[in-house]
Protein backbone atom coordinates (compact mmCIF):
# COMPACT_ATOMS: atom_id res chain seq x y z
CA UNK A 1 0.00 0.00 0.00
CA UNK A 2 1.09 3.04 -0.89
CA UNK A 3 0.24 6.74 0.05
CA UNK A 4 -3.22 5.48 0.50
CA UNK A 5 -6.07 8.03 1.13
CA UNK A 6 -9.88 7.65 1.93
CA UNK A 7 -12.67 9.94 2.25
CA UNK A 8 -16.34 9.90 2.54
CA UNK A 9 -17.57 12.67 1.15
CA UNK A 10 -15.94 15.71 2.79
CA UNK A 11 -14.75 13.20 5.58
CA UNK A 12 -11.16 12.00 6.24
CA UNK A 13 -10.94 8.55 7.10
CA UNK A 14 -7.02 7.98 6.75
CA UNK A 15 -4.28 9.95 4.79
CA UNK A 16 -1.28 8.80 3.09
CA UNK A 17 -0.63 5.37 4.73
CA UNK A 18 2.00 3.19 2.84
CA UNK A 19 2.48 -0.11 4.40
CA UNK A 20 4.20 -3.48 2.89
CA UNK A 21 2.76 -6.19 4.49
CA UNK A 22 5.61 -8.86 4.88
CA UNK A 23 4.46 -12.30 2.68
CA UNK A 24 3.58 -14.93 4.79
CA UNK A 25 3.68 -13.20 7.99
CA UNK A 26 1.16 -12.22 10.34
CA UNK A 27 0.46 -8.57 11.00
CA UNK A 28 -2.10 -6.79 13.26
CA UNK A 29 -3.93 -3.56 13.07
CA UNK A 30 -4.69 -1.67 15.81
CA UNK A 31 -6.66 1.30 16.21
CA UNK A 32 -9.09 3.19 18.31
CA UNK A 33 -12.48 2.64 17.24
CA UNK A 34 -14.04 4.40 13.83
CA UNK A 35 -10.32 5.05 12.80
CA UNK A 36 -10.89 3.33 9.86
CA UNK A 37 -9.72 -0.27 10.05
CA UNK A 38 -12.24 -1.84 8.52
CA UNK A 39 -12.68 0.21 5.90
CA UNK A 40 -9.04 -0.08 5.41
CA UNK A 41 -9.10 -3.95 5.13
CA UNK A 42 -12.35 -3.00 2.48
CA UNK A 43 -9.56 -1.04 0.17
CA UNK A 44 -7.23 -3.52 0.54
CA UNK A 45 -9.83 -5.45 -1.75
CA UNK A 46 -10.94 -3.49 -3.64
CA UNK A 47 -14.32 -3.11 -2.08
CA UNK A 48 -13.25 1.03 -1.07
CA UNK A 49 -12.48 3.11 -3.61
CA UNK A 50 -9.14 5.34 -2.44
CA UNK A 51 -8.97 8.68 -3.83
CA UNK A 52 -5.04 8.80 -4.01
CA UNK A 53 -2.65 6.13 -3.62
CA UNK A 54 -2.56 2.42 -4.44
CA UNK A 55 -2.59 -0.79 -3.24
CA UNK A 56 -0.20 -3.06 -5.22
CA UNK A 57 -0.96 -6.92 -5.63
CA UNK A 58 1.02 -9.60 -6.92
CA UNK A 59 2.24 -6.56 -9.48
CA UNK A 60 -1.11 -5.79 -10.02
CA UNK A 61 -2.58 -2.00 -8.71
CA UNK A 62 -5.82 -2.95 -7.58
CA UNK A 63 -6.85 0.79 -7.61
CA UNK A 64 -6.40 1.34 -11.54
CA UNK A 65 -7.02 -2.36 -12.89
CA UNK A 66 -9.87 -3.72 -14.83
CA UNK A 67 -13.26 -5.25 -13.16
CA UNK A 68 -11.84 -8.19 -14.61
CA UNK A 69 -8.30 -7.97 -13.13
CA UNK A 70 -9.54 -7.42 -9.80
CA UNK A 71 -12.20 -10.42 -9.68
CA UNK A 72 -9.42 -12.73 -10.61
CA UNK A 73 -6.76 -10.98 -7.70
CA UNK A 74 -9.66 -11.21 -5.14
CA UNK A 75 -9.84 -14.95 -5.91
CA UNK A 76 -5.95 -14.75 -3.58
CA UNK A 77 -7.64 -13.83 -0.40
CA UNK A 78 -9.93 -15.60 1.89
CA UNK A 79 -11.87 -12.49 4.01
CA UNK A 80 -13.27 -13.44 7.29
CA UNK A 81 -15.99 -10.54 8.21
CA UNK A 82 -16.78 -9.36 12.01
CA UNK A 83 -20.12 -11.56 11.80
CA UNK A 84 -19.00 -14.36 9.35
CA UNK A 85 -20.87 -12.89 6.99
CA UNK A 86 -22.47 -16.44 6.06
CA UNK A 87 -25.71 -16.30 3.91
CA UNK A 88 -28.68 -17.16 7.01
CA UNK A 89 -31.26 -19.60 4.20
CA UNK A 90 -27.73 -21.81 3.31
CA UNK A 91 -26.83 -24.21 6.02
CA UNK A 92 -22.68 -24.17 6.65
CA UNK A 93 -22.01 -26.54 4.06
CA UNK A 94 -23.27 -24.79 1.44
CA UNK A 95 -21.88 -21.44 2.60
CA UNK A 96 -18.30 -22.84 3.02
CA UNK A 97 -19.11 -24.18 -0.38
CA UNK A 98 -20.23 -21.03 -2.02
CA UNK A 99 -16.88 -19.66 -3.12
CA UNK A 100 -15.92 -23.22 -4.65
CA UNK A 101 -18.52 -23.27 -6.95
CA UNK A 102 -18.92 -19.70 -7.28
CA UNK A 103 -15.34 -19.31 -8.61
CA UNK A 104 -13.92 -22.70 -9.47
CA UNK A 105 -14.92 -26.20 -12.41
CA UNK A 106 -15.09 -28.42 -9.50
CA UNK A 107 -17.31 -31.04 -9.46
CA UNK A 108 -19.59 -32.10 -6.21
CA UNK A 109 -17.23 -34.62 -5.29
CA UNK A 110 -14.04 -32.33 -5.04
CA UNK A 111 -15.66 -29.46 -3.51
CA UNK A 112 -16.87 -31.86 -0.60
CA UNK A 113 -14.17 -33.17 0.06
CA UNK A 114 -12.73 -29.85 0.25
CA UNK A 115 -15.20 -28.30 2.39
CA UNK A 116 -15.25 -31.28 4.68
CA UNK A 117 -11.67 -30.77 5.38
CA UNK A 118 -11.61 -27.00 6.37
CA UNK A 119 -15.19 -28.14 8.53
CA UNK A 120 -12.66 -30.36 10.26
CA UNK A 121 -9.56 -27.75 10.57
CA UNK A 122 -12.08 -25.14 12.25
CA UNK A 123 -13.66 -28.00 14.66
CA UNK A 124 -16.81 -27.89 13.11
CA UNK A 125 -17.26 -31.27 12.17
CA UNK A 126 -20.93 -32.55 12.93
CA UNK A 127 -22.05 -29.20 12.22
CA UNK A 128 -21.82 -29.15 8.18
CA UNK A 129 -25.99 -29.50 7.84
CA UNK A 130 -26.69 -26.53 10.68
CA UNK A 131 -27.81 -22.83 9.35
CA UNK A 132 -26.10 -20.30 10.80
CA UNK A 133 -28.93 -19.00 12.95
CA UNK A 134 -28.24 -22.46 14.74
CA UNK A 135 -24.94 -22.62 16.02
CA UNK A 136 -23.25 -19.44 18.45
CA UNK A 137 -21.66 -16.38 17.54
CA UNK A 138 -18.05 -18.26 17.69
CA UNK A 139 -19.07 -21.27 15.58
CA UNK A 140 -20.37 -19.26 12.66
CA UNK A 141 -16.64 -17.31 13.04
CA UNK A 142 -15.15 -20.83 12.59
CA UNK A 143 -17.73 -21.48 9.79
CA UNK A 144 -16.56 -17.91 8.04
CA UNK A 145 -12.96 -18.75 8.54
CA UNK A 146 -13.94 -21.97 7.14
CA UNK A 147 -15.32 -19.85 3.85
CA UNK A 148 -12.68 -17.98 4.15
CA UNK A 149 -10.02 -20.45 3.55
CA UNK A 150 -11.64 -23.13 0.36
CA UNK A 151 -9.69 -21.17 -1.92
CA UNK A 152 -6.66 -21.84 -0.37
CA UNK A 153 -5.81 -17.88 -0.11
CA UNK A 154 -2.17 -16.27 0.00
CA UNK A 155 -3.54 -13.76 2.17
CA UNK A 156 -6.09 -14.00 4.34
CA UNK A 157 -8.08 -10.76 5.92
CA UNK A 158 -9.67 -11.12 9.46
CA UNK A 159 -11.71 -8.11 10.68
CA UNK A 160 -11.76 -8.87 14.53
CA UNK A 161 -11.96 -12.15 14.58
CA UNK A 162 -12.31 -12.02 18.59
CA UNK A 163 -15.29 -10.05 18.36
CA UNK A 164 -18.33 -11.88 20.07
CA UNK A 165 -16.06 -14.78 21.42
CA UNK A 166 -15.00 -15.25 25.11
CA UNK A 167 -11.25 -15.67 25.95
CA UNK A 168 -10.77 -19.28 25.66
CA UNK A 169 -12.75 -19.03 22.22
CA UNK A 170 -10.09 -16.17 21.13
CA UNK A 171 -7.27 -18.08 22.29
CA UNK A 172 -8.65 -21.54 19.66
CA UNK A 173 -9.55 -18.99 16.54
CA UNK A 174 -5.92 -17.46 17.36
CA UNK A 175 -4.18 -20.63 17.62
CA UNK A 176 -6.15 -21.54 14.48
CA UNK A 177 -4.78 -18.34 12.67
CA UNK A 178 -0.74 -19.15 13.53
CA UNK A 179 -1.44 -23.59 12.58
CA UNK A 180 -2.77 -21.84 9.45
CA UNK A 181 -0.07 -19.41 8.60
CA UNK A 182 2.21 -22.65 9.41
CA UNK A 183 0.38 -24.56 7.07
CA UNK A 184 0.36 -22.70 4.34
CA UNK A 185 2.71 -19.81 4.66
CA UNK A 186 -0.09 -17.01 3.63
CA UNK A 187 -0.03 -13.88 4.49
CA UNK A 188 -2.29 -12.39 7.56
CA UNK A 189 -3.84 -9.29 8.38
CA UNK A 190 -5.63 -8.93 11.83
CA UNK A 191 -7.78 -6.10 12.37
CA UNK A 192 -8.22 -6.43 16.20
CA UNK A 193 -8.76 -4.30 19.87
CA UNK A 194 -7.47 -7.41 21.44
CA UNK A 195 -4.62 -6.65 23.30
CA UNK A 196 -3.91 -10.10 24.09
CA UNK A 197 -4.08 -11.07 20.62
CA UNK A 198 -1.72 -8.18 19.68
CA UNK A 199 0.66 -9.77 21.83
CA UNK A 200 1.35 -13.14 21.33
CA UNK A 201 0.10 -13.64 17.49
CA UNK A 202 1.56 -10.81 15.07
CA UNK A 203 4.59 -10.97 13.62
CA UNK A 204 4.22 -6.89 13.34
CA UNK A 205 2.03 -4.53 14.48
CA UNK A 206 0.62 -1.49 12.83
CA UNK A 207 -1.63 1.35 14.27
CA UNK A 208 -4.17 3.95 13.12
CA UNK A 209 -4.71 7.08 15.10
CA UNK A 210 -5.50 10.86 13.89
CA UNK A 211 -5.96 9.86 10.33
CA UNK A 212 -3.07 8.28 10.05
CA UNK A 213 -1.15 5.06 10.30
CA UNK A 214 1.65 6.22 13.72
CA UNK A 215 3.50 3.08 12.91
CA UNK A 216 3.84 -0.48 11.94
CA UNK A 217 6.87 -2.58 12.09
CA UNK A 218 7.50 -5.50 14.01
CA UNK A 219 5.38 -6.61 17.20
CA UNK A 220 8.41 -5.35 19.85
CA UNK A 221 8.40 -2.35 18.88
CA UNK A 222 4.58 -1.27 19.56
CA UNK A 223 4.78 -3.10 22.54
CA UNK A 224 7.66 -1.06 23.63
CA UNK A 225 6.31 2.15 22.51
CA UNK A 226 6.67 5.06 24.55
CA UNK A 227 4.43 7.13 22.18
CA UNK A 228 1.31 8.33 24.42
CA UNK A 229 -1.24 6.91 22.21
CA UNK A 230 0.08 3.49 21.84
CA UNK A 231 0.81 3.10 25.80
CA UNK A 232 -3.11 4.47 26.57
CA UNK A 233 -4.70 2.00 24.03
CA UNK A 234 -2.66 -0.88 25.48
CA UNK A 235 -3.35 -0.17 28.58
CA UNK A 236 -7.07 0.73 28.29
CA UNK A 237 -6.94 3.63 30.58
CA UNK A 238 -9.26 6.62 29.85
CA UNK A 239 -6.64 8.90 30.93
CA UNK A 240 -4.37 9.99 27.73
CA UNK A 241 -4.73 11.49 24.00
CA UNK A 242 -8.08 8.43 22.39
CA UNK A 243 -11.39 10.22 23.70
CA UNK A 244 -14.80 8.37 24.06
CA UNK A 245 -15.47 10.27 20.72
CA UNK A 246 -12.48 11.75 19.30
CA UNK A 247 -9.03 13.10 20.33
CA UNK A 248 -9.36 15.17 23.60
CA UNK A 249 -8.67 19.19 23.62
CA UNK A 250 -6.05 20.53 25.85
CA UNK A 251 -9.16 21.31 29.02
CA UNK A 252 -10.07 18.24 29.26
CA UNK A 253 -6.19 16.59 29.06
CA UNK A 254 -5.55 19.41 31.79
CA UNK A 255 -8.04 18.19 34.13
CA UNK A 256 -7.63 14.34 33.52
CA UNK A 257 -3.32 15.20 34.82
CA UNK A 258 -4.94 16.73 37.87
CA UNK A 259 -7.12 13.88 38.41
CA UNK A 260 -4.45 11.59 38.17
CA UNK A 261 -2.25 14.01 40.22
CA UNK A 262 -4.79 13.37 42.61
CA UNK A 263 -4.56 9.39 42.65
CA UNK A 264 -7.88 8.79 40.21
CA UNK A 265 -7.75 5.97 38.44
CA UNK A 266 -8.42 5.96 34.57
CA UNK A 267 -9.01 2.29 34.97
CA UNK A 268 -6.11 0.81 32.92
CA UNK A 269 -4.13 -2.20 33.02
CA UNK A 270 -1.09 -1.99 35.22
CA UNK A 271 0.70 -4.59 33.16
CA UNK A 272 4.17 -3.80 31.52
CA UNK A 273 3.56 -3.81 28.04
CA UNK A 274 7.40 -4.04 27.39
CA UNK A 275 8.23 -7.34 29.12
CA UNK A 276 7.56 -9.10 25.55
CA UNK A 277 6.16 -12.27 25.94
CA UNK A 278 6.56 -15.10 23.54
CA UNK A 279 4.53 -15.34 20.75
CA UNK A 280 2.13 -18.31 20.10
CA UNK A 281 3.82 -21.24 18.18
CA UNK A 282 2.21 -23.97 16.16
CA UNK A 283 0.58 -26.94 17.83
CA UNK A 284 2.12 -30.15 17.90
CA UNK A 285 2.05 -31.88 14.28
CA UNK A 286 1.69 -28.64 12.56
CA UNK A 287 5.25 -27.66 9.94
CA UNK A 288 7.02 -24.87 11.24
CA UNK A 289 6.33 -21.56 10.28
CA UNK A 290 8.58 -20.27 7.35
CA UNK A 291 7.39 -17.09 8.54
CA UNK A 292 9.94 -17.01 11.05
CA UNK A 293 12.88 -16.98 9.50
CA UNK A 294 11.74 -14.53 7.00
CA UNK A 295 11.14 -12.08 9.35
CA UNK A 296 14.43 -12.57 11.17
CA UNK A 297 16.02 -11.76 8.15
CA UNK A 298 13.75 -8.30 7.31
CA UNK A 299 14.24 -7.09 11.05
CA UNK A 300 17.76 -7.58 11.03
CA UNK A 301 17.95 -5.38 7.97
CA UNK A 302 15.76 -2.68 10.31
CA UNK A 303 17.24 -3.72 13.47
CA UNK A 304 19.96 -0.63 13.86
CA UNK A 305 17.22 1.81 13.19
CA UNK A 306 15.13 0.93 16.05
CA UNK A 307 15.05 2.68 19.35
CA UNK A 308 17.05 1.16 21.70
CA UNK A 309 14.17 -0.90 23.81
CA UNK A 310 12.73 -1.97 20.60
CA UNK A 311 16.00 -3.26 20.09
CA UNK A 312 16.85 -5.29 23.36
CA UNK A 313 13.22 -6.80 23.31
CA UNK A 314 13.92 -8.23 19.84
CA UNK A 315 16.77 -9.63 21.23
CA UNK A 316 14.99 -11.06 23.97
CA UNK A 317 12.20 -12.27 22.14
CA UNK A 318 14.13 -14.13 19.74
CA UNK A 319 16.29 -16.15 22.34
CA UNK A 320 13.11 -16.83 23.99
CA UNK A 321 11.82 -18.42 21.04
CA UNK A 322 14.34 -20.34 19.68
CA UNK A 323 14.63 -22.21 22.99
CA UNK A 324 10.58 -22.76 22.44
CA UNK A 325 11.32 -24.10 18.93
CA UNK A 326 14.44 -26.20 20.06
CA UNK A 327 11.88 -27.55 23.36
CA UNK A 328 9.28 -28.40 20.57
CA UNK A 329 11.53 -30.32 18.02
CA UNK A 330 13.21 -32.21 20.89
CA UNK A 331 9.38 -32.87 22.05
CA UNK A 332 8.53 -33.72 18.55
CA UNK A 333 11.82 -36.30 18.30
CA UNK A 334 10.58 -37.78 21.30
CA UNK A 335 7.36 -38.40 20.27
CA UNK A 336 8.19 -39.57 16.60
CA UNK A 337 10.71 -42.24 17.86
CA UNK A 338 8.32 -43.47 20.71
CA UNK A 339 5.79 -43.95 18.45
CA UNK A 340 8.28 -46.14 15.65
CA UNK A 341 9.09 -47.89 18.37
CA UNK A 342 5.43 -48.55 19.82
CA UNK A 343 4.72 -49.50 16.22
CA UNK A 344 7.37 -51.57 16.25
CA UNK A 345 6.36 -53.47 19.41
CA UNK A 346 2.77 -53.48 17.94
CA UNK A 347 3.79 -55.14 14.59
CA UNK A 348 5.25 -57.73 16.63
CA UNK A 349 3.20 -58.54 19.11
CA UNK A 350 0.55 -58.53 16.38
CA UNK A 351 2.69 -61.28 14.73
CA UNK A 352 2.94 -63.29 17.22
CA UNK A 353 -0.60 -63.19 17.89
CA UNK A 354 -1.46 -63.59 14.65
CA UNK A 355 -3.81 -60.75 14.03
CA UNK A 356 -4.28 -59.23 10.43
CA UNK A 357 -2.01 -56.04 9.14
CA UNK A 358 -5.14 -53.94 9.02
CA UNK A 359 -5.60 -54.51 13.28
CA UNK A 360 -1.90 -54.44 13.77
CA UNK A 361 -2.23 -50.81 11.75
CA UNK A 362 -5.69 -49.27 14.01
CA UNK A 363 -3.80 -50.69 17.17
CA UNK A 364 -0.82 -48.59 15.92
CA UNK A 365 -2.82 -45.49 14.91
CA UNK A 366 -4.32 -45.58 18.65
CA UNK A 367 -0.43 -45.56 19.99
CA UNK A 368 0.30 -42.10 18.10
CA UNK A 369 -2.57 -40.46 19.47
CA UNK A 370 -1.66 -41.83 23.05
CA UNK A 371 1.37 -40.54 22.55
CA UNK A 372 0.69 -37.14 21.17
CA UNK A 373 -1.91 -36.84 24.67
CA UNK A 374 0.48 -37.55 26.79
CA UNK A 375 3.31 -34.87 25.35
CA UNK A 376 0.51 -32.57 25.06
CA UNK A 377 -0.05 -32.05 28.73
CA UNK A 378 3.07 -31.77 29.76
CA UNK A 379 5.92 -29.44 27.97
CA UNK A 380 4.59 -28.25 25.10
CA UNK A 381 5.59 -24.84 25.58
CA UNK A 382 3.53 -21.92 24.42
CA UNK A 383 1.26 -19.03 25.89
CA UNK A 384 -1.36 -20.41 24.49
CA UNK A 385 -1.54 -23.81 24.41
CA UNK A 386 -4.76 -25.01 23.21
CA UNK A 387 -5.24 -27.55 20.60
CA UNK A 388 -6.35 -26.01 17.27
CA UNK A 389 -10.11 -27.71 16.92
CA UNK A 390 -11.88 -27.36 20.20
CA UNK A 391 -14.02 -30.61 21.24
CA UNK A 392 -17.01 -29.81 19.39
CA UNK A 393 -20.37 -29.55 20.92
CA UNK A 394 -21.73 -25.98 20.86
CA UNK A 395 -20.02 -22.78 21.67
CA UNK A 396 -22.39 -21.91 24.38
CA UNK A 397 -21.03 -24.82 26.41
CA UNK A 398 -23.85 -27.09 26.48
CA UNK A 399 -23.79 -30.19 24.62
N1 LIG B 1 -19.60 3.11 3.38
C1 LIG B 1 -19.38 4.14 4.21
N2 LIG B 1 -19.90 5.35 3.95
C2 LIG B 1 -19.66 6.41 4.76
N3 LIG B 1 -18.90 6.34 5.88
C3 LIG B 1 -18.38 5.16 6.18
C4 LIG B 1 -18.58 3.99 5.38
N4 LIG B 1 -17.92 2.95 5.95
C5 LIG B 1 -17.33 3.44 7.05
N5 LIG B 1 -17.60 4.76 7.20
C6 LIG B 1 -17.10 5.63 8.28
O1 LIG B 1 -15.69 5.46 8.35
C7 LIG B 1 -15.24 5.57 9.70
C8 LIG B 1 -14.36 4.39 10.05
O2 LIG B 1 -15.16 3.22 10.13
P1 LIG B 1 -14.55 1.76 10.36
O3 LIG B 1 -15.70 0.84 10.48
O4 LIG B 1 -13.53 1.47 9.33
O5 LIG B 1 -13.84 1.99 11.76
P2 LIG B 1 -13.07 0.91 12.64
O6 LIG B 1 -11.74 1.48 12.98
O7 LIG B 1 -13.09 -0.41 11.97
O8 LIG B 1 -14.01 0.93 13.92
P3 LIG B 1 -14.36 -0.25 14.97
O9 LIG B 1 -13.07 -0.55 15.68
O10 LIG B 1 -15.35 0.42 15.87
O11 LIG B 1 -14.91 -1.42 14.20
C9 LIG B 1 -16.50 5.68 10.55
O12 LIG B 1 -16.68 7.03 10.88
C10 LIG B 1 -17.59 5.21 9.64
O13 LIG B 1 -18.80 5.84 9.93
Amino acid sequence: MEGLTKSFGSQNIWRDVTLTLPEGEVSALLGPSGTGKSVFLKTLIGLLHPEQGSVIIDGTDITKCSARELYEIRKLFGVLFQDGALFGSMSLFDNIAFPLREHTKKNETEIRSIVMEKIELVGLSGAEDKLPGEISGGMRKRAGLARALVLDPQIILCDEPDSGLDPVRTAYISQLLIDINAQIDATILIVTHNINIARTIPDNIGMLFRKELVMFGPREVLLTSEQPVVKQFLSGDRFGPIGMSEEKDEAVAAAEAAMQAAGISGGGTKDDFSEIIPQVQPNPGMPERKAVARHRRNIEEVLHTLPANAQEAIRVSMAEEDKIIAENRAQAAVQAGAAQSAAAAVAAGSAAAGVTANQAANATTDVFNTVGEAADEGSWVTPSDAPTAPVETDDSGSP
